[in-house]
This record gives C-alpha cells, structure tokens and sequence, in this order.
C-alpha cells in the first residue's frame, strides 16, 4: 500500500524534500533517541584519537584516518546490503560487541581546549555533550538504527513510492547531534549527491527528528525547486595521495552560476520529534548553529541506487 499521497510526491517533485510529520510514532522516535543518547554516553574519551567533524567551511578538510576508516565501515555497510537487506547482521562473522566498537565519535571542535606544546586538547564539556556526530554505519553496526532504516517495512515503501531508485542501497548512516550552546557548527548550503556520488546521480537522504527541530536549535532549510536547476560538479573524494579528503571537478559538468545561499525563497523546516523529511540529492539545503540550550539530535541515512546500472564510484570517500 503507498504510504505517499499524490500530494506528497507532486511535493516531492516540485520542491526536492518533502517533511512527512508523525512518520515514526512516539514510542519508536523514543526507542531511536534511547540509543542515541546511550551511544553519547558510551562515549570513552580516553580511547578517542579526538577527531573533530570539520566542514569545508572551516578552511580544512576532514582527514584524518578516524574519519576514512569510519567511511571503510560505510563501505562495509554497502556490501552488507548488497548481500541483503534484511538479517545480514546475524550472518555477519563479527561479533556485536565488535560491532559496536567500530562505531566512529566525531567531536565538535569547540569542545576541546587548543593544544600547545605542552599539553594535548582538553575535554571543555562533558563527554556526552563533546559529540558532533556518530556514524558512520549505524545502520549496519548498531540494531536499534538498523531497525529503522531499509529493514523498515515502512521505510522501504516509502522508498519505492519516490520511484526514484530501482534497488535502493543504504550508503551512510548516523546520528548528527547539534549540542545545546556548543553545537556551533552550521551545515553550509550543499547538496548530497556531491558527497555521495554516483553517475549518474541518484542519492536520496531520509533525515528524522528525535527530538523537536526548530530555528533556534538548527532546524534544516530548503532551496525548494533547486534540485531541478543545480548540478552536481563537484565531488567529495579520498584524496589521491591516500590522507585526507579533497573535492574534485566531475568531467563535462558545468558549474552552476547561481549563488545559493543569497537566492531567495529559502524555507526552514521546523518539525516535531517523529518527523521524516526526505531530501533530493540535487536540492540545496543547510542548517545553521545551534546557540540554544536545547539539543537537537537527529538520525539521517542516504540511499543510492544499486540497480539501473549507476555507478559507484571508488574514488568515493
Ligand atoms: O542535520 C543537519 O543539520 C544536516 C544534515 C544533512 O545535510 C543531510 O542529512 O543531508
Ligand atoms: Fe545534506
């Protein structure tokens, strides 16, 4: 049974995201921020080379090997499905405790204490409240969240009723908190599939609210219709050398001339704990900080095609 009405999918078409409210029901949403806020306080510093999630903004690349070999377990989550999409992790030779050790913490910068010759960055806040993200294939390391990705019967139909992708395949998975106060980190304007290439381009994002999203917290913004106009003509790869991350130009496609963030028509998308939105691979969206005191915490997971023939490409970070 569709689980879209006509409305919602000649939404989808026209803006590139569509914000489906009460999608999870308030004891599944429970169950998904449970884990989250279990997995923050598992959190060992100790055991942490202190990587911190850093964006292109920041003037840096994020690189270091946490972060690839965090993207190795994305992989690992690629094969996974391609296997199957459901019990693949009872067949897993891993155990799950080893599982749940390969999750990667990404720290918020401003969270720790500059290092100096003499000592090494600091925790400033406790250590569940350090994290910027946890990733980066919950949906194949950890059972709550793998519950509530493709292996959702609803989730899978939702999937199909976009009638985007023949074979959608989970590519990355994780949660994104936006701490209270120190979540001072925004999500510049960007597309996904330049982060998640394929060719041609195919990502789709389903983002959900575990806890009320609003402006003040960091609630996510639109460029609605951008989908249809912005082209994908860059792409976020490994760098060759083998460190780090790099963005590339993809051959034959010409940048757009559009300054994004200055257009107009930008909507926010506030919503209640519970919320789907999904999000096209081609729209243009951001989030900014979040200087409030309360949390905002999110579980998000990016499908790509697996059939039609799409290529994905090993280059991919
Ligand atoms: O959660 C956010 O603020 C940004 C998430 C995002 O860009 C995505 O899920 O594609
Ligand atoms: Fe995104």
């Amino acid at each position: 049974m569709d689980l879209l009405s006509e409305e919602q999918l000649t939404r989808w078409k026209e803006e590139g995201y569509l914000i489906v409210p009460s999608f999870f029901s308030d004891e599944e949403t429970a169950e998904m921020l449970g884990e989250a806020r279990r997995l923050l306080d598992e959190f060992d510093p100790t055991s942490h080379p202190m990587t911190t999630f850093k964006t292109a903004a920041d003037g840096e690349h994020v690189g270091d090997d946490y972060f690839l070999n965090s993207g190795d377990k994305v992989r690992d989550s690629l094969l996974s499905y391609a296997r199957s999409h459901a019990g693949f992790g009872d067949r897993d030779p891993r155990s799950q405790s080893k599982l749940a050790a390969d999750i990667g913490y990404f720290l918020e910068p401003s969270s720790l204490s500059p290092a100096t010759d003499s000592s090494p960055s600091q925790l400033l806040v406790p250590p569940a409240q350090s994290i910027n993200k946890i990733g980066h294939a919950l949906a194949v390391l950890n059972p709550v969240f793998r519950k509530y990705t493709l292996e959702n019967e609803r989730m899978r139909q939702v999937a199909k009723d976009l009638g985007e992708q023949e074979d959608p395949r989970v590519l990355q998975s994780m949660v994104i908190c936006k701490q209270p106060r120190i979540g001072g980190r925004a999500v510049p304007c960007h597309n996904d599939s330049t982060f998640l290439y394929t060719d041609p381009p195919s990502a789709i994002g389903a983002w959900i609210a575990l806890e009320e999203c609003t402006p003040q917290n960091g609630c996510l913004s639109f460029l609605p219709g951008s989908h249809k106009i912005s082209r994908t003509h860059q792409r976020f790869v490994r760098h060759p050398s083998g460190k780090g991350t790099t963005f590339i130009d993809v051959e034959g496609v010409e940048p757009n001339e559009e300054k994004w963030d200055e257009m107009d028509g930008w909507k926010e998308a506030a919503c209640p704990a519970g919320t789907l939105v999904l999000i096209h691979g081609s729209v243009m969206h951001k989030s900014p900080p979040n200087p409030s005191d309360k949390s905002r915490l999110i579980y998000t997971f990016h499908m790509i095609e697996g059939g039609k023939g799409f290529v994905y490409d090993e280059k991919n970070w």
